[in-house]
């Protein structure tokens, strides 16, 4: 079997309070240079520079395995989003999905060795419809305008070999105490000793201000050391009555990740009504993939 290995030391670090701050940030929207030695470095830098040093890019860009910070350019960094694509993405054409099953438990979740992806986030943030986005099929999972729609573990196989995994949402003020409950022991069950989770997609509604649950949650999987990509949904909500544009929302939810996590993990915007991030989702997840399949 594949091992988590060294393709997420680079993604995720295990969240740490640190005083420094990561100054450097250079949204992927906005890069639209090709990094240069003199875009990375200092101006005292001298006059023959050595071959480019370690640079302060992984901070804010995800470089993939296969790749140096210093190859990065702009035609590498997938729009919206700060993920560098490497020579591990590959086809990421969706030939064909099917449910294969519901489960109460973890322990009912499919026994076979296929990599799959765990959809998690806030109750109504939009995981069922992001699947249903991803394999371009309008209710193959289930959605609704009510928080709490999806209660049990639903795999759906792709190209029969691969899982995308919708699961219950979390933060449901309405649920039972005995159903909140059930909900935290399930994290534990699942994303504990799933061993073919290849990466969780951590969903974040870009419509609102970063939530106190979203950022526990995300620190309580970096403590875990299970792989996230950040998600950001409903980007297609630029007109907010009151409030901040989804835009300005990321960079606040991106500013408070950034001092936890030494390294920021990989993220994206999307809308599953326009569809925007869709093809670079899931490229994304190709060569997350391919990587773990070697
Ligand atoms: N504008 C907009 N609305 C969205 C988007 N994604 C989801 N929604 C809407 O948000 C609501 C909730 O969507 P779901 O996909 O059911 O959310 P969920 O996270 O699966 O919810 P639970 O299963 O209850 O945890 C629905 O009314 C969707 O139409 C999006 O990208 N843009
Ligand atoms: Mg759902």
């Amino acid at each position: 079997m594949a091992l988590r290995t060294p393709f997420f030391t680079l993604a995720l670090q295990i969240p740490f309070r640190s005083s420094s701050s990561f100054s450097l940030t250079v949204p992927a929207k906005t890069f639209r240079r090709p990094l240069s030695h003199s875009t990375i470095s200092s101006s005292s830098a001298p006059a023959n520079p050595p071959p480019p040093p370690p640079t302060l890019l992984p901070t804010v860009l995800f470089v993939p395995p296969g790749v140096e910070p210093h190859q990065v350019n702009e035609s590498m960094v997938l729009p919206g989003s700060n993920i560098v694509i490497g020579p591990y993405a590959g086809d990421a054409r969706i030939k064909g999905v099917e449910f294969v099953k519901s489960s109460g438990r973890a322990r009912d979740c499919p026994k076979d060795d296929r990599p799959e992806f765990a959809i998690l986030g806030r109750s109504n943030v939009g995981k069922s419809s992001l699947i249903n986005a991803l394999v371009r099929k309008k209710e193959i999972a289930l959605t609704s305008k009510k928080p709490g729609k999806t209660q049990l573990i639903n795999h759906f196989l792709v190209n029969k070999s691969w899982y995308l995994v919708d699961l219950p949402g979390y933060g449901f003020a309405k649920a039972s105490e005995a159903a909140k409950m059930d909900w935290s022991s399930f994290t534990k069950g699942y994303f504990l000793n799933r061993d073919t989770l290849v990466a969780v997609l951590l969903l974040i509604d870009a419509s609102v201000p970063p939530q106190k649950i979203d950022l526990d949650c995300a620190n309580w999987l970096g403590r875990n050391n299970i792989p996230i990509t950040f998600v950001f949904t409903k980007c297609d909500k630029m007109k907010v009555a009151k409030g901040k544009r989804p835009d300005e929302n990321i960079k606040d939810f991106q500013e408070i990740i950034r001092q936890n996590y030494k390294i920021h993990p990989p993220w994206i915007m999307t809308s599953s009504v326009t569809g925007t991030g869709r093809d670079e989702l899931l490229l994304h997840m190709s060569q997350l993939r391919n990587y773990w399949d070697q």
